[in-house]
């Protein structure tokens, strides 16, 4: 007789799984190779930027004071005492009536207060030496880039768990990280189960088909943040895959396999849950697709059975691994960036369940649009192309129309949602 599930709505079996997620180890990695990674600490300023006050103009720098009789009528003329670049500090004491000629990103000599642009001077040499003079008078702090505007000195900066990107990457180097503290790459075993599955360089032959959840499971990995360690694929037969899964479970942090999780007479995976004295979480959830996805925990390690069926597969991977994946890499916003969008084309079909729709998000003049990316059945692996985003339509609901508001979660934005 075939055995009967009770399906579990979609957010009580995230949350059974997050249970078992916790943060992973750290490890540090030379800046250059820090992109892509995400930070095991927080990243603080150890120093105020800019560290000195400095110029933001080529110009001269200047004692406020002595302008302040300046006019159109009367320029105050000014002494031009020394040149200073970029890296370079100024050696005379600057007194009345005299200039520094100051380029940008120079350090604002001791006894001025302000800067003036060389386009608002007037330059010129007499009896062997230089001056400028200036029609206008200026305020002490003109044109000046003050010391810790940018940041002070003890102030976070970017967050633990923060995805390193260009910019951060940046930050990194102006506080002096030469070497960073990143979270280290969960390692996900991956295993294609099936009979019909052929390698991606073997011709098609009769009931048989390519393999693509593995590459597609390897793919999502790498996207959300793991390293995947693809152990290949096994045929429908018990005892090899408990051999294989029995032998692999030790080098790995999560285990995923695809396919046979359902209620087949090939679909070994409940009867290897039970033989490895797994504990299963659930088995059925009330979700399309994805329906079949079971997950299991031994000693705390996560088995992720995820459907055969390759949409169901991949939705699957987005909201049951990628959350375990993320925490362990320190992050507070583990879950898929979550937001609304207005629907662009009618979506009839009722859903019984929640219905994760593989969807694109466009915006247009401020707003965000999304509209559905291919036929909506749990085998169909053409519309992964084009998705970014799952459109999400909860349970109970008769169909939804063109212009109607609807949740959306992106895939690929490094945010992430807190819940
Ligand atoms: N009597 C029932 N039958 C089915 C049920 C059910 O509740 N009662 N659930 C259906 C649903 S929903 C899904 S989803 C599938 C899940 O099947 P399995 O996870 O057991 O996966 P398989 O049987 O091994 O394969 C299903 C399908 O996917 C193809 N496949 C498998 N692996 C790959 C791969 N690596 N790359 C590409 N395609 C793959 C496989 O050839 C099958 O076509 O069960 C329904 N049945
Ligand atoms: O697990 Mo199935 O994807 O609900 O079609
Ligand atoms: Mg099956």
């Amino acid at each position: 007789m075939v055995e009967k599930r009770t399906p579990i709505p979609v957010m009580e079996a995230i949350q059974k799984v997050m249970k078992f997620a916790k943060e992973g180890e750290a490890e540090v990695v030379p800046l250059e190779e820090a992109y892509g990674r995400y930070l095991a600490e927080n990243l603080q300023a150890d120093h105020d930027v800019p560290p000195f006050d400095r110029s933001p103009y080529d110009g001269f720098a200047i004692r406020a004071a002595d302008s302040a009789l300046a006019s159109l009528e009367h320029p105050i003329e000014f002494e031009v005492i020394e040149t200073i670049g970029a890296g370079q500090v100024a050696t005379k004491e600057v007194g009345p009536f005299q200039a520094v000629r100051i380029m940008t990103g120079a350090q604002i000599p001791n006894d001025c207060d302000a800067v003036v642009m060389f386009e608002v001077t007037n330059e010129y040499e007499r009896d062997g030496k230089t001056y400028m003079s200036i029609k206008r008078s200026f305020r002490p702090g003109d044109n000046i880039s003050f010391q810790g505007e940018d940041t002070k000195k003890g102030e976070v900066l970017v967050e633990k768990g923060t995805f390193i990107n260009p910019g951060v990457q940046a930050l990194l180097a102006t506080f002096g990280y030469a070497k960073v503290k990143v979270a280290k790459k969960p390692k996900i075993g991956i295993f294609a189960t099936g009979s019909e599955l052929l390698d991606v360089s073997e011709p098609l032959a009769p009931g048989k088909i390519r393999n693509s959840n593995a590459y597609m499971i390897q793919a999502q990995a790498i996207r959300s943040g793991a390293t995947p360690v693809y152990f290949g694929k096994l045929a429908d037969d018990a005892d090899q895959c408990f051999a294989a899964i029995e032998r692999v479970l030790h080098e790995v942090d999560i285990l995923i396999t695809t396919g046979g999780v359902s209620v087949g007479d090939y679909d070994y995976l409940p009867v290897i849950y039970e033989r490895l004295g797994a504990e299963v979480l659930f088995n059925k959830i009330a979700m399309r697709p994805g329906s079949v996805t079971t997950v299991a925990q031994i000693d705390g390690k996560l088995l992720f059975g995820l459907s055969g069926n390759p949409s169901a597969c991949y939705v699957g991977y987005e909201l049951f691994v990628r959350p375990v994946i993320r925490t362990m890499l320190y992050s507070s916003k583990p879950y898929l960036y979550k937001t609304k969008a207005t629907l662009l084309s009618d979506f009839p079909k009722p859903n019984p369940f929640t219905r994760f729709v593989r969807s694109y998000v466009s915006a247009k003049e401020g707003q965000l649009y999304v509209s559905p990316v291919g036929m909506d059945k749990s085998n169909i692996v053409t519309s992964l192309a084009k998705a970014n985003a799952l459109m999400v339509l909860p349970g109970g609901t008769r169909g939804f129309a063109k212009g109607d508001l609807v949740d959306v979660w992106l895939l690929e934005n490094e945010k992430g949602s807190a819940q």
